[in-house]
């Protein structure tokens, strides 16, 4: 299956239907349709089946007004009995058709948005690709959106489009015969010639949308990232009393949503007059393609009955060549609004420049086994990404089992940075950071600064798995460790994490790293909302337990656990010192 990426919307300003469309819209359909027995494929099968199917009964039924003139104008009694029974009976199956198959197409939308959906999590979630995207690339506009609602909008539109797509060539090539054969070549070379006239108006009116509405889908993301923002920043707001503030910054971000909008609105109106005219001028040119031949003479031996049910006839056949082709114009509103959707949520192989490097396979597990070191790093300097100033030179180091190592200095002076480069989060300007320990339990485990909880039972936690047999054996070990780190909470059931103190949430990530027990851990800060006295216990307890420490912190309290002293003096400059013990 091809990695599905999300377009760059740095690299897509104007999303257009052009060659490169063409090659997103491919890479998603291989993802769709990934082997020729897929159930995508097999769903696909059926509606071919079922929609032309359906095509066949919808000619019957359209020729039956047709035979109600000529039986009517015979005042053939029985005849009509006969037809108007046959005339209920195609009509059922019709509409029976009919509703299986937007039934297929509405499967058909959730399984493609299943299937894309979860290759795009697989994307998201490999590596650090997740981080990246959020943090560092800010060229991919909101990738949540793009994940959950852009992608099953593209999904819906798509399975609107397919069964129409599918029929197209059948009913265009049947009806254009049927035309021919009434009309002679006059029929069908007008209502080619208006399609034609048709498809290059639209296409003028079209272009222009598919840009907006790109840019809509970015300003509904911004708008909605606002609102999000306030509903996890609330209490932090209320204590600022930025009610006032914020409803300025989110009605902005509605304002220009809004403008942007009223101005797609606009360029629509403009595509819905044409394709609104195409539409209804389409209903009298059946009337005068079949003038010509009447007026010329070729019908003048019929009876006036048989001349009504070819007229009928005809109306119907001319009328449904139009709407064949209308039908393809209006596909044209659809089409511009997959391939805005398909800009914000394309895949493709060749594309993966647009992924950031650490979709790149981990090299978290490199050298695991050495045991006696975590990290060694030789003349590693790194710098933030937005930044030319290096925060961190030429810094060696090796961090070794048995020997602590507390890392101090002022804000802003890459403390946190030096852990992402560790982590692999950032890329080193220059030397060489090696990982020596894999990552995990008997490996390295990271506490980052604030605190990371995700949803799921107190079990799940702190276990970090979803693995039910390893509950089950550990319940008492996790109780435990959550008493050792001091967590009073209700038992395994599911827990609002995000009400609890700063304090209580550090104290439940040290019982994380209790039951996961590296061989060494890595702490940002987190004590920061401790006490003194609980900080020693949660120390001691990471030695007893056979932990060697890397910390971060600006206490003082700090240096009696550790062994070696790394001060980052800013702009690059740094000192090493041994810890009195
Ligand atoms: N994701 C990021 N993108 C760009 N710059 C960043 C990013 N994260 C941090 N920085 C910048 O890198 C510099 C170092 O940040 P860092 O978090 O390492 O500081 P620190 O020494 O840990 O500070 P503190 O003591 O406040 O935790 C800061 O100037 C910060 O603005």
């Amino acid at each position: 299956m091809p990695p599905l990426s999300m377009a760059s919307g740095k690299g897509t300003k104007r999303p257009k239907l052009d060659w490169r469309f063409v090659q997103r819209f491919c890479s998603i359909q291989r993802v769709l349709f990934p082997s020729w027995s897929s159930q995508n494929v097999l769903m696909l099968g059926t509606l071919v089946g079922v929609t032309l199917t359906e095509q066949l009964i919808i000619y019957q039924v359209g020729v039956i007004p047709s035979q109600f003139y000529q039986v009517l104008s015979d005042k053939d009694y029985s005849a009509f009995r006969n037809l108007a029974g046959l005339a209920f009976l195609l009509i059922l199956l019709n509409s029976t058709l009919k509703s299986l198959d937007q039934y297929i197409c509405s499967l058909m939308s959730v399984s493609w948005r299943k299937s894309l959906t979860e290759c795009l999590h697989k994307d998201y979630f490999q590596g650090r690709v997740y981080y990246t995207l959020n943090v560092l690339q800010e060229d991919v506009d909101n990738p949540d959106q793009r994940i959950s609602q852009d992608t099953e909008r593209l999904c819906k539109q798509m399975s609107t489009m397919a069964s129409r797509l599918i029929v197209s060539p059948f009913t265009l090539l049947y009806y254009t015969y049927q035309c021919f054969y009434s009309t002679g070549w006059i029929g069908p070379v007008s209502i080619f010639g208006y399609f034609v006239v048709g498809t290059i108006t639209n296409k003028a009116l079209m272009g222009p949308i598919v840009s907006t509405l790109f840019e809509q889908e970015k300003l509904e993301g911004d708008f909605r990232f606002k609102h999000m923002q306030i509903r996890s920043n609330a209490e932090s707001a209320a204590f600022y009393r930025a009610g006032k503030v914020e409803l300025m910054r989110t009605d902005r971000r509605l304002q220009t949503l809004l403008r942007c909008q009223y101005r797609l609105m606009n360029k629509e109106l403009w595509l819905y007059i044409g394709v609104n005219t195409f539409d209804y001028l389409g209903g009298i040119l059946s009337y005068i393609v079949i003038s010509i031949p009447i007026f010329t003479g070729v019908y003048d031996d019929l009876t006036p009955g048989e001349l009504s049910a070819l007229i009928s006839k005809n109306a119907f056949v001319c009328i449904y060549l139009i709407n064949c082709f209308t039908q393809l114009i209006d596909l044209s509103t659809t089409l511009s609004d997959v391939a805005g959707y398909t800009h914000r949520t394309e895949g493709k192989t060749g594309l993966v420049p647009l992924l950031p490097s650490a979709v790149l396979p981990s090299s978290d597990n490199v050298h695991a086994g050495l045991g006696d070191s975590a990290f060694i790093l030789d003349r590693v300097s790194f710098r933030s990404p937005f930044s030319e100033q290096l925060l961190v030179k030429d810094l060696s180091l090796k961090i070794s089992q048995g020997s602590h190592l507390l890392v101090v200095g002022n804000t802003g002076t890459g403390k946190t940075s030096l852990l992402r480069v560790l982590n692999r989060l950032w890329e080193v300007d220059s030397g060489f950071v090696q990982m020596t320990s894999c990552f995990g339990p008997r490996g390295i485990i990271f506490l980052p600064q604030k605190p990371y909880l995700t949803d799921g039972t107190l079990r799940e936690q702190v276990t970090l798995t979803f693995d039910k047999t390893i509950w089950s054996v550990d319940d008492e070990r996790i109780i435990q460790y959550l008493e050792l780190a001091g967590v009073v909470m209700p038992a395994f059931s599911v827990f609002m994490y995000d009400v609890l103190s700063p304090g209580e949430m550090q104290r439940l990530c040290f019982a994380r790293l209790f039951y996961l027990q590296p061989k060494y851990a890595v702490l940002d800060e987190a004590t920061s909302a401790l006490t003194e006295e609980a900080e020693g216990q949660m120390y001691r307890a990471c030695k007893q337990l056979g932990m060697t420490l890397v910390s971060l912190g600006h206490r003082r309290s700090l240096e009696k656990y550790h062994d070696i002293l790394l001060k980052l003096c800013g702009e690059g400059s740094w000192e090493l010192a041994k810890l009195k013990v």
